[in-house]
């Protein structure tokens, strides 16, 4: 029977990085999407811009929304100070169990989270069901007309205090217009732009970082 891409992302981790080693799973991840098959992945480019913010914001605890293979849960929780915890939600059980091997590949599942369901069902009972206040830092990276919905959602749940980061991807492309208007235009954020390009392209993209101002 026909493999999917993820598996076939999996199987490269698992043949060309080391157990063990976050930063091996990331460029063993790259590899596979520059020379056989691109993938979503926020990527090499973008991902060191996400790389910088996570190490400034030092957060202990992270949300990240879209999992997909798990290759930006672990960009960001090998960065992670000890005692931090990042969860991750993802509602497609296909790409729910090659991320867990990629976690458990790059020995990550003491930081992680990975959380099977959706967004809008699970960011409600953020605090019931796991015991966070709020998030330090929020990754925005699943389908582009959930950010501004799920953002709002957020807000009305507590879960962002004064100083809470929200970094989205693909703001530019595919693009998510009504959530950059929102963050740009509300009082309630301070919002910068990181000029980038989409994953493993020449394509123009980036990072939006919005400082939530409570
Ligand atoms: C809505 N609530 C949700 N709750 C939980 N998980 C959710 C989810 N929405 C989506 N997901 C999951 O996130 C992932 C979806 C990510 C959506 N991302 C994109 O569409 C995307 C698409 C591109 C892209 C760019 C150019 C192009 F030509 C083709 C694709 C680039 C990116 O970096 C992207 O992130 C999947 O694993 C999906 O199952
Ligand atoms: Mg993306």
């Amino acid at each position: 029977t026909q493999s999917t891409r993820p598996q076939r992302m999996l199987a490269a981790v698992q043949k060309n990085a080391t157990r063990g080693d976050p930063r091996s799973v990331v460029k063993a991840i790259d590899q596979f999407c520059r020379q056989k098959e691109w993938a979503m992945n926020v990527g090499d480019e973008k991902g060191c811009i996400l790389d910088s913010v996570v190490s400034e914001v030092n957060p202990a605890t992270v949300l990240e929304l879209g999992t997909y293979c798990g290759y930006s849960t672990v960009r960001i929780a090998s960065l992670l100070p000890p005692h931090a915890k990042l969860i991750t939600l993802e509602f497609n059980p296909d790409n729910a169990v090659i991320a867990r091997q990629v976690i458990a590949w790059a020995g990550l599942e003491d930081k992680i989270q990975l959380v099977e369901g959706a967004s809008g069902d699970w960011i409600p009972k953020m605090k019931e069901e796991f015991g966070v206040k709020t998030f330090d830092l929020v990754f925005l990276d699943h389908w582009k007309d959930r950010y501004l919905p799920d953002t709002k959602l957020m807000e009305e749940c507590g879960l962002l205090r004064k100083g809470s980061i929200l970094l989205a991807d693909n703001v530019i492309c595919p693009g998510t217009p009504d959530y950059l208007e929102y963050v740009r235009n509300s009082p309630r954020y301070k919002s910068q732009y990181f000029k980038s390009h989409l994953e493993y392209t020449k394509v123009e993209d980036g990072l939006e970082k919005s400082v939530f101002l409570g």
